[in-house]
């Protein structure tokens, strides 16, 4: 798929899948979005309305929405998956025997894994071991492309076919896509940055100082890019929008559900009325608890990760965390220190 791109399908109408769906329709190109829920699918066709994820966002007249999975995917050159990461398993296997070796998969999940910790480009290969793959991710609140704000993200992928498909499909004039080789580190870098989306959320409910909000952001960084690069990841990657872009916007907006849910901890809310609140997808709950795990096997040093699981899951006192971190032995030399930043 090129410039002529005849049929693109994207599978999960949730809030991303609904407006990655509306860019490529409104770039005059036949797409089917995918609803698991019938009933929903049909009351969304019918009103061009997804009113559950966006109320008042009228979806592009060419796009087609279904609950058929067959129809969905019929004749697709490019699936773009926009289910949790938790769905990817059981969606990829409705993929089986069902494409062909050529159809291109870009897919756009933020989280890990726990079995194995297996990255979402890693489930499809497993399940569609020859289609080439590509990962989406950037600073990219569904809301905001909703409402077209000019937004950019990556697309990384060893095919080009794929890094073009995406680009044919995605690009408008409010959002812009850009290539990448290194699917690896975008993918670990949406994923991990949701756990420090989490922590901000906190600090930005204890109405902490722009100082403080600044040493997060960057600390956070340098842990992401410690364990991304210990898994073989390229640290520059995190320097662009995957990384710092997404880390900036998904810690410093509400609109972010990972982000809200920190703020729901930091009012004194249990992890399990936070999410219920939330009612959306927040990956980075799940993948807290995976990565701390990953962390210790590896043994690598991310003390504000450890403080995150020491708050849910051993529930100590946020403020016996801060001073802990605060007052942590420091490092004399720069054995911390990631190459390239
Ligand atoms: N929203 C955003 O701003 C962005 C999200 N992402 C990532 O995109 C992914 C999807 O998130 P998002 O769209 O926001 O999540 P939402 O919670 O808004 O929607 C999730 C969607 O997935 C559907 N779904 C869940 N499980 C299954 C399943 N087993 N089979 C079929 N469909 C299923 C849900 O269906 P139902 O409605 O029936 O429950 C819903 O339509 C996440 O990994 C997220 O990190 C990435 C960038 C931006
Ligand atoms: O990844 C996102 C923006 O880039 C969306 O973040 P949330 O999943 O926290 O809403």
């Amino acid at each position: 798929m090129t410039n002529t791109t005849t049929k693109v399908a994207v599978l999960g109408g949730g809030s991303f899948g609904t407006v990655l769906a509306n860019l490529v329709a409104g770039n005059g190109i036949s797409c089917a979005l995918w609803m698991r829920n019938e009933q929903r699918a049909a009351e969304v066709m019918n009103s061009r309305e997804n009113a559950e994820y966006f109320p008042g966002f009228i979806l592009d007249k060419r796009l087609n929405i279904t609950s058929n999975f067959d129809e969905a995917i019929e004749d697709a050159e490019l699936i773009i998956m926009a289910v949790p990461s938790s769905a990817y398993d059981t969606v990829c296997s409705q993929l089986e025997q069902r494409i062909s070796r050529n159809t291109l998969i870009l897919s756009t999940a933020k989280g890990i894994r726990a079995d194995g910790f297996r990255l979402m480009s890693e489930v499809i290969q497993e399940h569609l071991p020859h289609n080439p793959v590509g990962v989406l991710s950037g600073p990219n609140l569904a809301k905001e492309i909703a409402d077209n704000q000019y937004t950019a993200t990556l697309v990384a992928s060893a095919s080009t076919e794929v890094v073009e498909a995406s680009q044919t499909a995605l690009a408008s004039p409010t959002f812009r896509v850009y290539a990448g080789d290194d699917p690896q580190g975008a993918e670990l870098a949406g994923a991990l940055k949701n756990i420090y989306a989490i922590i901000a959320g906190i600090t930005g409910s204890m109405q902490l100082g722009q100082n403080t909000v600044s040493m997060l952001i960057t600390r956070s960084l340098a842990e992401m890019c410690r364990l991304a690069s210990e898994l073989g990841a390229e640290p520059m990657t995190f320097m662009g929008l995957a990384g710092v872009g997404d880390l900036f916007v998904t810690c410093t907006s509400p609109l972010s559900r990972n982000y809200r849910v920190g703020q729901a901890l930091g009012q004194g809310k249990t992890l399990e009325q936070a999410v219920a609140e939330i009612g959306q997808t927040a990956e980075g709950v799940a993948t807290l608890k995976t990565v701390y795990d990953k962390a210790q096997e590896l043994g690598v040093r991310m003390p504000l990760v450890d403080g995150l699981y020491r708050l849910i899951y051993e529930h100590v006192e946020i403020s016996e965390i801060i001073t802990s971190l605060m007052t942590a032995q420091q490092a004399t030399d720069v054995e911390h220190k990631v190459k390239g930043i």
